[in-house]
Order: C-alpha cells, then structure tokens, then sequence
C-alpha cells in the first residue's frame, strides 16, 4: 500500500477541486462556462477534532461535504476519508459515517421516530442488541422519549433535529458530517444539540465536521475553524486567531427606561439611538461596560449581539480586497 493514510487521520484532501460544467445562452448558441465550486483545498482532520467548515453562500460548502460523502466525485485531487476514496466506496464508507443535513431529514415521515430509527438499523445492519443499547443511550441523552412513538411529520424543529442525529449516530460512526445542525432552532433544541455533539466527542471520540452561520455553534463546539471562499482556503486555525485577523465588534443593545441621548460609556461607541433602545459597539469586555451603563443609567433590559459568522467571514474578504495582508494558516 502506498497510501499516505495514519491512523489517526480522518479526512486527508490535497488539492481538492470540484468544477460544473455550465451550458449558457441561447438554443444553438449555448456556450460551455466551467464554475469551480472548490478548488485545491488542503485539509487533514485527525481523529478528535470538532472543525467548523465555514464560509458565505456558494463558497463551496456543500460541495466539500459532497465529495467527503462520496456524492460528488472530485474533480481533481486526492481524497481519503477513514482511508477509503468516498466517491467509490460510497456504501462502505456509509456505515463508517454519520451526516445530517439541517434542512433535510432522513426520517421516514409518516413513521413514528421508533420505526424510522428501526428502519435505519437495517439500512447499517446493526444487530438488534446494539441498536437497543445505543438507542436507550441516545433516548436518555437527547430526552427522546416523550416523541419516540411520534409520526416524524409531527414533531417539532428541534425533536426532528435530534431524531435525525440519533439516526445518524445509530451505528457509531467514527465520523460526523453536519451541515447547519441547529438552523431554525430555538435556544433550548440548541443547546441540548451543543451539549450531546460535545459529549459525543469527548466520550466517544467522535470526529465532527459542521457547517454552521451560528457563532454559537462554533464558539461552543469548534476547536478549529476552516473559512473558504469562491471555492478557495482562506484560513485554518482557532475562532480567537480568526477574531484577531478580522475584529468585527460585538454590540450591547441598551433598552432604556425612557428616550435619552446618546450615551458616552467607557469601552463602547453608541452607534444607533431608537427611542429608549440604543446599540453600543463594545471595545471591552461586556461585563465590564454592561456594570458601567447600569451604574449610571436607568436600564429596562441589555443584551449582547455577537456578530454572526457571516459579518466575521465578510469582514475577511473585504479586508482581503482592500489589500490588507491575507491571515495565515495554522
Ligand atoms: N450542481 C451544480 N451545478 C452547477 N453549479 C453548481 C452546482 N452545485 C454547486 N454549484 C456552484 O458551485 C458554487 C459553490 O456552491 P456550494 O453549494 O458548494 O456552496 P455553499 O458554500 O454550500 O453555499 P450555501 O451556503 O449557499 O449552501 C456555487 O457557485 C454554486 O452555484
């Protein structure tokens, strides 16, 4: 074997590249337009690792996912993940992986949750026994059992959410492909969702790919974010390295008991006044301006605004084209 496969490596892309072959214009005069959706990214996940796949829309997200899940076949380059080449081993690779799609589900939909999930045990072969000890472990961890015998249709966001996670976890895979696994969901379905992924890592050693616009997900979750763009690799490192490359401000949002004018806070620029509710861009830490303003001013309700991943991300590209040097990978 001459594979460059370790152990511990998960995911190992050199030179990814996935191009479409676009047919534009006219009848009889169409023209052949080639998109590259990704192009030479290098990446190598170890086995542990919980990375954020990040970037804006039609960066080449999807496209990634596709080609580590064996749905696309790359274009160019060198794929292995779990040491197999996913557009060929498509089935074999299945058993080894879990995905989930946030704004799709695998759930049969007119199925109680119980009989998709049996469903799926066949679909992976995993022996009755198996299946009965890892779904009691699943349905304590994401309080399953109020829904269980719930048609999928109707359950909530967040209950179908972690229906499909526990499909996806069903036959204990090494590996976790998710794409945008809290979209759409309230606080609650996203913390229990956050938790679950990080004691699925810790306890089992669980490898996480995601694909998230949410901060949160990604300051919980991510030891390391990957950011493309027009299908390129724009950085590889931690959030805090990301943050320092790109400062975008988080904002304290001030509801005031009565209209006032704007307010001069030490460590904050009040950047829009509305009535009694004002935005201070926050150049300290929130605790600290949030302990200033309520010392000196009558406060119905405050709340922090983190930038969301998109306004970081965007912040990078216009950074890179206004010529400021690019970040650089770890
Ligand atoms: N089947 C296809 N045929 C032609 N072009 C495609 C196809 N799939 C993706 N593309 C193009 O490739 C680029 C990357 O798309 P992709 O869906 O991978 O991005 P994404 O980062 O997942 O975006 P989003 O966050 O909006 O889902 C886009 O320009 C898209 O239009």
């Amino acid at each position: 074997m001459t594979s460059t496969h370790t152990p511990e490596t998960v995911i190992e892309a050199v030179g990814l590249g996935r191009d479409f072959v676009l047919s534009e214009g006219p009848l009889f005069r169409r023209r052949r337009r080639t998109v590259s959706a990704v192009r030479d990214i290098d990446l190598t996940v170890r086995s542990g690792e919980i990375v954020g796949y990040l970037g804006p829309n039609g960066a080449g997200k999807s496209s990634t996912m596709k080609m580590l899940t064996g749905i696309l076949t790359p274009t160019t380059g060198h794929l292995r993940v779990l040491g197999m080449e996913p557009s060929r081993e498509r089935t074999r690779l299945a058993a080894r992986i879990g995905v989930v799609f946030g704004q799709r589900t695998t759930l049969w939909w007119d199925l109680p949750l119980r009989d998709s999930l049996e469903l799926a045990r066949h679909m992976y072969r995993v022996p009755a026994a198996d299946h009965a000890r890892r779904l009691a472990e699943l349905t304590e961890l994401l309080e399953l059992g109020p829904f269980l015998d719930t048609p999928v249709r109707q359950l909530s966001l967040g209950q179908r959410m972690r229906g499909d996670l526990t499909a996806a976890l069903l036959h204990g895979p090494r590996l976790l492909v998710l794409d945008e696994p809290t979209i759409g969901l309230d606080v609650v379905s996203k913390s229990t969702i956050r938790e679950f992924l990080l004691r699925s890592n810790a306890e089992e050693g669980t490898t996480i790919l995601l694909t998230t616009h949410d901060l949160g997900d990604v300051e919980r979750l991510c030891h390391r974010v990957v950011v493309i763009d027009r299908g390129s690799m724009a950085y590889d490192g931690d959030l805090a390295g990301l943050r320092a490359t790109v400062p975008v401000p988080r904002v304290l949002v001030v509801d005031l008991t009565a209209p006032a004018p704007a307010l001069h806070v030490e460590g904050a620029r009040c950047v829009r006044v509305e009535g009694p509710r004002q935005w201070l861009e926050l150049s300290d830490n929130p605790t600290a301006v949030i302990g200033r303003v309520t010392a000196e001013h009558e406060i119905a309700d405050l709340t922090v605004q983190e930038p969301d991943i998109e306004g970081v991300v965007a912040s990078l590209y216009r950074g890179a084209a206004a010529g400021e040097p690019s970040p650089s990978p770890s």
